[in-house]
């Protein structure tokens, strides 16, 4: 170890400092402690001030314990009281994964030897990752006298937590770092019983190692040993190690592990529809070819202006017939002639205009009755140009008439434009590919024509989420179901469904190609049950990063999101893993919320350049923005809050067609109407109300915010 110094940092909780640093002493209370132990054993601390925000508090905790600057000793001050905004210790102690009451009992002893109201501080002592972590109160005279008490210690407790590099410490820095922390150097691991022998890592060790840690910045080899299913209770985990995050933080951490979009020529055809354009597109042809009719009756020769010329008035010999798909050249039209002529044919040359039939009256039929002889037009005004569209006036030849960008939607104009102007293929973003897989033992496909049986249940969100994604344009693969028999099946499927081999579907006994998944969606399996195998297996198996692995929302709360670093030989990008919650209406609540964010993305919306030059009749438009369309709603009815998470909640949302404005009606209510089990909760609903936690309700007429998951239709 070329630097044996450890290093610290002082996390101040503080709503007053954090908007008035300058408030702060905590940190040079702190500060003056550690630069009066012997030189040499400490760092100076970095110091961070935070609000009394559990978010913030953990983020910055994480930030140091998990990230690439590893911090030996986290000390925070504040918020460890009885006061109502004083939740540093639930904030910390999710974190930690091994505790450490020996340095809290220190602590309270020292205090109380100060003070009797030290048994109202509520400290937090503990080992995350190799971090030692301790919550010191909150005025600078208690938080000083505390860590006095217990700093001659801490060195040794923090090269025992760090644990990899011992060795080296013991050989090198260690000894002086101990003797002038005035410790008495000590083969600790020997004397708790522990192995001597201490790995770079804690793999591998069965000793009190119970948690797993959401390690967002450190390699695989560094992590803890994570929930593990085959061994005993104490190596479960009872809090999860994931920090809780919201909604918007745990978007914006998809929106920066999903890669950006590639780049495909594909045939103009239905399977465009829901791709994004990838480049301008120009018309290789233009609309119409020739100057056309827009009504059926007769060609003229119109007089440029009024008396320049024999007026359209009068009976005119008839001499031809143009119909729509003629082919062939036409015959010039005489003067003093007109040439019947039907809706999109061509004019003949020298016709200008045309006249619709309704003004006209025949006169004299041929020989045979077959054919028109002469016609009398009725009006005189008809002008040059009239109830014609001149070559290229719908699409100009070489013009733009497809942008980077733009989508191309079931509506049809995208496609009628290429498909109008010959355009054979065209370059769009690569549509993600992805894989659905189910987890659980008690699942059973669903069109298993067996009657299901104990706590059998039949598998719908592998229907349910594929059905979805249909819907949404993008290509699936049935993964089937994963037994969570932790018999490695689950890390064998996800294996062969990154590498693309065939892969084989549980329950239906089909194989199908996985070549070129990007994403996998799992269902079931991320809360805290012992059997929920996800996040062990993203983690430990295959070496992935989880990102989050919790988010205040309700449902969806223990949502997983990872990437694992497989090279795509071709396009050299991360493969992303949304573990989804098992509960129905969690799973599909989240693949709208999460997972088709960063599948538009990955299909290349957003890609605009932000002004829409291809039609001059369209305003400047701005890049379309990735996930569920939001707007505001009406409450038809009350509904309550959940006072915790913010809420998803299911609901019909209609446009009234007496005051043109949205109505929300919930789609169950009472205990059950909205339960994470309770599928029904999506069944007719085409809105999520996204409801804050709040105490009581909202009530009836108040406007929320919808995200719209499907279309609108009228209501009353
Ligand atoms: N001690 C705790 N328990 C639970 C917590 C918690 O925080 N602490 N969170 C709860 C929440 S919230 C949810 S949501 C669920 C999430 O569960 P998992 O993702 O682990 O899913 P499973 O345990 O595998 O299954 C839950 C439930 O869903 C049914 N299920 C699963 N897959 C399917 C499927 N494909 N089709 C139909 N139904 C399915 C499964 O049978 C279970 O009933 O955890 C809570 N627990
Ligand atoms: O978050 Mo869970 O999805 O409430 O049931
Ligand atoms: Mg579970």
């Amino acid at each position: 170890m070329a630097d044996t110094k450890l290093r610290t940092a002082i996390l101040v909780v503080s709503d007053t400092a954090s908007q008035n640093p300058s408030s702060d002493r905590v940190a040079d209370a702190l500060t003056s402690t550690f630069t009066a132990q012997a030189s040499g054993v400490w760092e100076s601390p970095v110091v961070k001030i935070v609000p009394d925000k559990v978010l913030d508090i953990q983020r910055a905790i994480c930030d140091w314990a998990d990230g690439p600057d590893f911090i030996n000793l986290i000390l925070t001050s504040g918020g460890t009281g009885f006061a109502v905004k004083d939740n540093t210790p639930e904030a910390v102690s999710p974190l930690i994964h091994r505790h450490a009451p020996g340095l809290i009992h220190g602590m309270l002893a020292a205090s109380l030897a100060v003070t009797p109201f030290a048994v109202m501080s509520r400290p937090v002592a503990g080992v995350r990752n190799k971090s030692l972590i301790l919550t010191l109160p909150g005025s600078p005279k208690g938080a000083k006298e505390n860590l006095e008490a217990l700093i001659r210690l801490l060195p040794h407790a923090c090269i025992q937590a760090q644990g990899a590099n011992s060795r080296a410490l013991h050989a090198g820095g260690m000894k002086k770092l101990e003797a002038e922390a005035g410790v008495q150097s000590q083969p600790m691991l020997q004397q708790q019983g522990h192995h001597h022998h201490h790995h770079g890592h804690s793999h591998g060790h069965g000793h009190g190692h119970g948690h797993a840690a959401s390690k967002p910045h450190t390699s695989p080899a560094d992590r803890p040993q994570s929930n593990d299913p085959n061994a005993g209770p104490n190596r479960r985990y009872r809090s999860s190690p994931y920090p809780m995050l919201s909604v918007d933080e745990a978007l914006k951490l998809i929106s920066e592990h999903t890669p950006e979009p590639t780049v495909v020529e594909a045939p103009v055809d239905a399977a465009l529809v829901g791709s994004v354009v990838a480049e301008d597109v120009y018309a290789k042809e233009s609309v119409p070819a020739y100057r056309a009719s827009t009504v059926d009756g007769y060609a003229v020769i119109a007089p440029e202006s009024p008396g320049a010329g024999p007026s359209t008035l009068g009976v005119f010999p008839v001499a031809s017939v143009t119909h729509a798909n003629i082919g062939g050249t036409l015959k010039p039209l005489e003067p003093g002639t007109i040439a019947r002529i039907t809706t999109g044919a061509p004019l003949p040359p020298n016709a200008n205009a045309v006249a619709m039939v309704e003004d006209t009256v025949l006169i004299s039929s041929t020989p045979d009755g077959k054919e028109e002889a002469a016609v009398e037009i009725l009006t005189g005004e008809i002008k040059p140009g009239e109830n014609i569209r001149e070559p290229g006036s719908d699409i100009a030849l070489g013009s733009k008439i497809l942008q980077k960008g733009d989508l191309i939607t079931s509506v049809g104009g995208e496609i009628g434009l290429l498909a109008a102007t010959g355009t054979k293929t065209v370059k769009v973003f690569k549509k993600p590919c992805v894989g659905v897989l189910s987890t659980g033992d008690e699942l059973v496909q669903h069109d298993d024509p067996r009657t299901i049986q104990g706590g059998q249940i039949r598998d719908s969100n592998r229907p349910s989420l594929i059905s979805c994604l249909a819907a949404w344009g993008f290509p699936t693969v049935d993964l089937g179901i994963a037994r969570d028999t932790p018999t490695g099946e689950l890390e064998q499927i996800l294996r062969d469904a990154l590498r693309g081999v065939r892969v084989r579907k549980s329950g239906s006994g089909n194989d199908e190609l996985a070549s070129s998944i990007d994403i996998i969606i799992t269902t079931g399996g991320v809360s805290m049950g012992e059997l929920d195998l996800l996040k062990p297996t993203i983690e430990r198996s295959l070496g992935g990063t989880i990102h989050f692995g919790r988010v205040s929302m309700k449902p969806g709360k223990p949502t997983t999101f990872a990437t694992i670093p497989f090279k795509d030989q071709e396009r050299g990008k991360n493969k992303l893993i949304f573990a989804l919650p098992g509960n129905p209406a969690s799973a599909l609540v989240t693949l709208n919320l999460f997972v088709l964010p960063s599948l538009h993305k990955l299909v290349g919306l957003g890609q605009a350049s932000g002004t829409n030059t291809k039609n001059t009749h369209i305003c400047p438009t701005a890049p379309l923005a990735p996930g569920l369309p939001r707007v505001s709603v009406l409450l038809s009815h009350s509904i309550p809050l959940d006072p915790v998470r913010t809420e998803y909640h299911r609901a019909i949302v209609t446009a009234s067609r007496s005051d043109g404005r949205l109505y929300a009606s919930s789609t169950g209510l009472g205990g059950v109407g909205q339960r994470s089990s309770r599928v029904g909760s999506l069944a007719s609903a085409n809105a999520l109300l996204v409801l804050p936690p709040g105490a009581g309700e909202v009530g009836k007429g108040a406007l929320v915010e919808a995200l719209l998951m499907g279309s609108i239709l009228s209501g009353e």
